[in-house]
Parts: structure tokens; C-alpha cells; sequence
């Protein structure tokens, strides 16, 4: 195919990019139905991230021997990577209950002196979004970590008094997507600190085949590895193409999940092999059909698919970076020889990889 052939389809625009996406990182109402069903139960049913399960294994072990606590624990990574559900089990390992809240809850300090208050003896308190507090729950958070106390304000003005409150020892376990925006002050105050990473195909098979057992599907080895292999790594998004796939197996086969079938319903839902969706292609063909590979300004891609900026900057471009097909040069945007190769067309020759060349295209 020829990369400058102006007679080409027009580039497909994506529909709203950010919600509603088969591949999206984030739940969406029905994940948020079927996960509690999915969720692993115990750090031996939990797959992958060897390095934090082991850690979180050893603090859980000695809290438990020491007959304490577990110290507070900070989750970070991409969303659907299972913060959420280690915090559980954090729980369910320590044998106590656990009350799930998240920092745009929490706009009042109040709100958190409430929460707290109402905490018992060796109870986990999940954080999610926990860099998305308000600076003043943020700062009576820093005390309720660290002393088991809080000072709760009554009044205002001259005549307003802080009443201490003693508050039973608890495990704070704090999610968030971007550990880089919590004041160090916070930061530190957790005794661990955990780092989600995307997970590898293999892993994500096995996420595959555990769901498919629990959801009562039928599935061969090589189906599972078809879902894996366009999961981008996530297993929220693993599990929800396992949904998908089973829909078209019941409609289209006999509900049994083979390569073929996980292949032929996931091009319908227009996830292709390596797990770009509609819109990540839409940017790629733009790139390179329109702009020769780049350098290209972010305002100038957007216009030619369609989208919003942010859309293409927040939605399309962190999962095309991360698999090495765009990068973002500081004369604009630039497809990789990886971009050329997985849209199957051929780079114009002066097109030199890394942006060396003059961009004609800038925005
Ligand atoms: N290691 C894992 N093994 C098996 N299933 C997993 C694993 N991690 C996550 N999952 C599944 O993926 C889904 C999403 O996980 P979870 O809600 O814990 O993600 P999260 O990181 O908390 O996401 P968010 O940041 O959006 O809150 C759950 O249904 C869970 O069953």
C-alpha cells in the first residue's frame, strides 16, 4: 500500500474515545457488576506481580505474628491492575474487615474524621484516587497514619477548639494511578509501597482461564492466548474481552472459546492483534498516511482524526508509546519502524526514525 496515496478511505474517527471503551483501563458499569465474582480471594489465587505479592506476603506474615497491624500500604499503578482487589485481600489475609472510600469522596476534612472515627480495631481502610484529597483530609491524614489520632476542629474563628481523638489502630491502603503526585510528607508516612506492572502475556492467560472457569466457559489454550495477547496487559480489560468473546461463541459457534472464535469476535468489537482499538488506529494511520510518519504537532493529529487533543494525548497516546509505535519528540509526533510494520505499510525513504527529519507537518 502506498503511504502517500491521498485516494485512501478517509481516516475512521473513533466514537467519544474516552468512555465506553472495550480497552479502557477503567470500570465501566458491568465490570463493576461481575468483578466482585472474578476477584481473586487470597495472594495465592492472585497472579503475577511476583515481586509486590511476595513483599505484601511478608508484611502480612510478621503483622500477623506479631499479632498488630500490618503497616499502611501504598498501591500505584495503571487502572485495572488490581489495586482494588489486593487491598481486599489485604484484608481477607489479616482476617479484618474492610471499608472502601476515595479521595474525590473526601472533600472535607469532616468527611474523614467520620470515616475514621468509625473504624475498628485493625480494620483496612482502602484509599483509592488517594492523590485526588483535599489538602486538608490530606493533613489529617498525615496524623491519623501516624499517631492513631485526629483533630477534630469544632467552631470557627477565634473561639474554634481542636478536640483530639484517639482512633484504634487501622491499615490504610492507598491506591493511585500516579504515586509521582503525592506530597512526600504522605509518601512517606507508608510503611510499604507497592508497584503494579502491566502484566505479561502468560500472566494474563492465566487471568484468562481462572474467569473462564468461574464464568462456566469453555476455553482452549490458544483462545485464552488470543485474549491475553490484546489485553494491553490489564486484567480488568482481559476479562471483559473474555465476556465479549464468550457473547460471540454462544451467538456464532458452540460457546467454546477457540482461537479462531476469540480472533473473529474481537475483530467485530475492532480490537486488532496487538490490542489497538479503533481510535489508536485512526491516530497511527493518520500519522502515517497523512504525515509520512512525522514529526507532527498534537494539534495538527487531532484535527485529522477528529478528536478532541486531549482525547488523543490522554486516550490513544500513553498505550501507543508504551508499545514503542509513537513517540513524542519535542518537534511533535513521530511513528516508530514498529508503526510502519503493524499497519503493514512501507516508511518513505528520508523518513529517519526518531524525528531527525524536518517536520513538514508541525502544528
Ligand atoms: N492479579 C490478578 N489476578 C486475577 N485477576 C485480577 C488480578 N488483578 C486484577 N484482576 C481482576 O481485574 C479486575 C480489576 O481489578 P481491580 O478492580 O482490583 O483493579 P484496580 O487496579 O483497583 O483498578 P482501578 O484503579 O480502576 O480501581 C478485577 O475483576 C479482578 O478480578
Amino acid at each position: 500500500m502506498n503511504p502517500y496515496d491521498e485516494s485512501a478511505p478517509a481516516t475512521p474517527t473513533g466514537p467519544p474515545a474516552a468512555g465506553g471503551r472495550i480497552v479502557g483501563g477503567a470500570a465501566d458499569g458491568e465490570d463493576q457488576a461481575v468483578e466482585a465474582a472474578l476477584r481473586p480471594k487470597d495472594l495465592g489465587e492472585f497472579v503475577g506481580q511476583e515481586r509486590v505479592r511476595e513483599q505484601l506476603d511478608l508484611v502480612l506474615r510478621a503483622a500477623r505474628a506479631r499479632g498488630g497491624v500490618a503497616d499502611h500500604v501504598l498501591l500505584s499503578g495503571a487502572p485495572g491492575l488490581g489495586k482494588t482487589t489486593l487491598s481486599m485481600i489485604i484484608a481477607a489475609e489479616m482476617g479484618a474487615p474492610i471499608r472502601i472510600t476515595s479521595g474525590p469522596a473526601i472533600q472535607h476534612a469532616g468527611d474523614l474524621a467520620a470515616i475514621l472515627s468509625s473504624l475498628t480495631e485493625g480494620e483496612v481502610l482502602f484509599l483509592d484516587e488517594i492523590h485526588r484529597m483535599s489538602r486538608p483530609a490530606e493533613e489529617m491524614l498525615y496524623m491519623a497514619m501516624e499517631d492513631f489520632r485526629v483533630d477534630v476542629v469544632v467552631g470557627k474563628g477565634p473561639g474554634a477548639t481542636a478536640i483530639p481523638l484517639e482512633l484504634p489502630p487501622f491499615t490504610l491502603v492507598g491506591a493511585t494511578t500516579r504515586a509521582g503526585l503525592l506530597p512526600p510528607p504522605l509518601r512517606d508516612r507508608f510503611g510499604f509501597t507497592g508497584h503494579m506492572e502491566f502484566y505479561a502475556p502468560a500472566e494474563l492467560e492465566r487471568v484468562v482461564h481462572r474467569s473462564a472457569r468461574l464464568l462456566d466457559v469453555g476455553i482452549a489454550g490458544e483462545g485464552a492466548a488470543e485474549i491475553a495477547g490484546r489485553s494491553r496487559g490489564t486484567p480488568r480489560i482481559a476479562n471483559r474481552l473474555l465476556r465479549r468473546v464468550r457473547d460471540y461463541a454462544q451467538v456464532k459457534a458452540d460457546g467454546v472459546v477457540t482461537r479462531e472464535i476469540a480472533a473473529q469476535a474481537l475483530d467485530v468489537y475492532e480490537v486488532d492483534g496487538r490490542g489497538l482499538d479503533r481510535l489508536d488506529r485512526a491516530v497511527l494511520t493518520a500519522l502515517l498516511k497523512l504525515f509520512a510518519g512525522g514529526p507532527v504537532g498534537l494539534s495538527t493529529l487531532a484535527v485529522a482524526v477528529g478528536e478532541e487533543r486531549e482525547t488523543v494525548e490522554e486516550v490513544a497516546e500513553p498505550f501507543l508509546v508504551r508499545e514503542g509505535l509513537l513517540a513524542r519528540t519535542p518537534r511533535g509526533r513521530v511513528a516508530t519502524p514498529a508503526a510502519w510494520q503493524h499497519l503493514g505499510l512501507v516508511p518513505p525513504p528520508q523518513a529517519v526514525p526518531g524525528g531527525g527529519r524536518q517536520g513538514l507537518f508541525e502544528g
